[in-house]
């Protein structure tokens, strides 16, 4: 289906669709973008009782894929690993940072960043819904259970849980949190959105 946003960065206005475009400018939206969801990895408090803590990181992400659109919103979280690779302090500080937090209990989240971000910009700019709070909320909540299908498969295997552990460690305590983050997300995409349309 064609999209009926403007452009991968969403801007609708020649003029600043053109300076957006610029490549150092896309440069830089990419980069300031992992800086954003660094600064959400930040505000995360850990649980006593799993690996994974209670983060904004992955509103950060959604934000930036609804706001970026797929192939950007992709690029800037697959930067984002890598920084957060090579030791940049990027990701949550309650837990180790570099290769063993990538591809320790939580990697399946952190690894599922990208897709996660291209899929919540994809579906903004292609679900058939009229409403754009809708549209970026139904998008926010398709990528989010990406999200959660990939943490919960990872931890499973790397911790080798049952399916209730799979649910108390890694789904149940987040669920109250992820709808008000999908809903605050879709929100700010929405209202940008249409801030930019008029
Ligand atoms: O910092 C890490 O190593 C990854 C943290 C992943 C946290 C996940 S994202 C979805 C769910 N919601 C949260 O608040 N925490 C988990």
């Amino acid at each position: 289906m064609q999209s009926t946003l403007p452009n991968s960065t969403g801007l609708t206005h020649p003029s600043s669709r053109s300076l957006a475009e610029s490549i150092p400018a896309r440069i830089a939206i990419v980069f300031a973008a992992t800086v954003f969801v660094a600064a959400c990895a930040h505000v995360s408090i850990p649980l006593p009782f799993t690996p994974v803590p209670l983060t904004l990181q992955n509103f950060g992400v959604l934000l930036v894929g609804l706001m970026l659109g797929p192939v950007a919103g992709f690029s800037a979280m697959a930067l984002y690993l890598a920084e957060g690779a090579i030791g940049l302090p990027v990701f949550n500080p309650h837990a180790t940072g570099g290769l063993i937090q990538l591809f320790g209990a939580t990697g399946g989240y952190l690894l599922s960043y990208p897709f996660v971000a291209a899929a919540a910009g994809w579906a903004f700019r292609s679900l058939p819904l009229k409403s754009l709070y809708l549209r970026a909320a139904s998008a926010g909540t398709l990528a989010t259970l990406l999200l959660f299908v990939c943490g919960s498969l990872w931890i499973a295997h790397v911790l080798h849980l049952s399916a209730a552990g799979v649910w108390i460690m890694s789904i149940a305590p987040f669920v109250p949190g992820e709808i008000v983050k999908i809903a605050a997300a879709a929100g700010l995409a929405a209202s940008i959105e249409s801030w930019r349309r008029a």
